[in-house]
């Protein structure tokens, strides 16, 4: 584990991690495109590429050989948690093949009960995968290093209800990437992860003391950037 660790982590730092999603019914939304997209990415200089669906994972695995993180994206009844929320999804992405899987690691209720630690507890008992937390907080950040995780990404700030005022449409959340640089960066890597629009913006973050950072909208959602572009000719 602890050579494979290594490995990916010197594969991904400093680096631009494009994150190649879609879903239906964004017209994207096949393996096949997926890797099309990613393939762009590489040619671009990605370091590695964020994926979500065990479907779309396989077969990214299968072809690339950059580090894949990989995420599943369920809404369950009763709960906000939709990014890997339990252990039957991080059971499928195990399966996928992906090296580093990303989990919600928020405060929240996750669906029938579970918790983080349960779920962290199945990943390292079942894989040698590394795992990434999505967090809105320092707080959950703090928590994410305690419990072991082996990457820390600011992925859900402004997406949880209690960080939606602090939700920037324009920009990543810098402070809360600035304070957990501080609070846990020296021990577990932090990455940028969230409306990062621009290349500066991205450099700002690696500045703050980020190890990687992951674009995704900006890059591989050409409607939303079509949508821009209509919208300022409407004004
Ligand atoms: C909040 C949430 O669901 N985030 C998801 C997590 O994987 C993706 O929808 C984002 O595209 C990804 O985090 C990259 O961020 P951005 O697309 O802003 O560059």
């Amino acid at each position: 584990m602890e050579e494979k660790k290594t490995t990916v982590l010197n594969q991904l730092k400093g680096g631009l991690i494009v994150s190649c999603q879609s879903e239906p019914p964004e017209p994207f939304a096949r393996p096949s495109l997926i890797l099309a997209m990613a393939r762009a990415a590489l040619m671009g200089g990605a370091v590695g590429i964020r994926a979500n669906l065990p479907r779309n994972v396989r077969h990214l695995v299968k072809k690339l050989d950059v580090p894949i993180i990989a995420l599943y994206k369920k809404k369950h009844e009763n709960s906000d948690v939709f990014i890997t929320p339990t252990i039957r999804e991080l059971k499928a992405l195990i399966k996928s093949g992906a090296p580093v899987i990303a989990l919600d690691a928020t405060q929240r209720e996750r669906p029938g009960g579970e918790r983080l630690e349960d779920l962290i507890h199945f990943g390292r008992m079942h894989s040698n995968c590394l795992l990434m937390a999505d967090v809105s907080t320092v707080h959950e950040g703090v928590e994410a290093a305690r419990l072991g995780f082996d990457l820390i990404g600011t992925t859900l700030a402004g997406y949880t209800d209690y960080t939606a005022h602090r939700f920037d449409p324009q920009e990543p959340d810098f402070n809360l990437l600035k304070e957990l640089v501080g609070e846990v960066g020296d021990q577990t890597p932090v990455i940028a992860e969230g409306r990062i629009w621009q290349p500066e913006q991205a450099k700002q973050c690696l500045d703050l003391g980020a190890f990687a950072v992951v674009v995704g909208t900006a890059i591989t959602r050409p409607w939303v950037l079509t949508a821009r572009f209509v919208q300022a000719l409407r004004v």
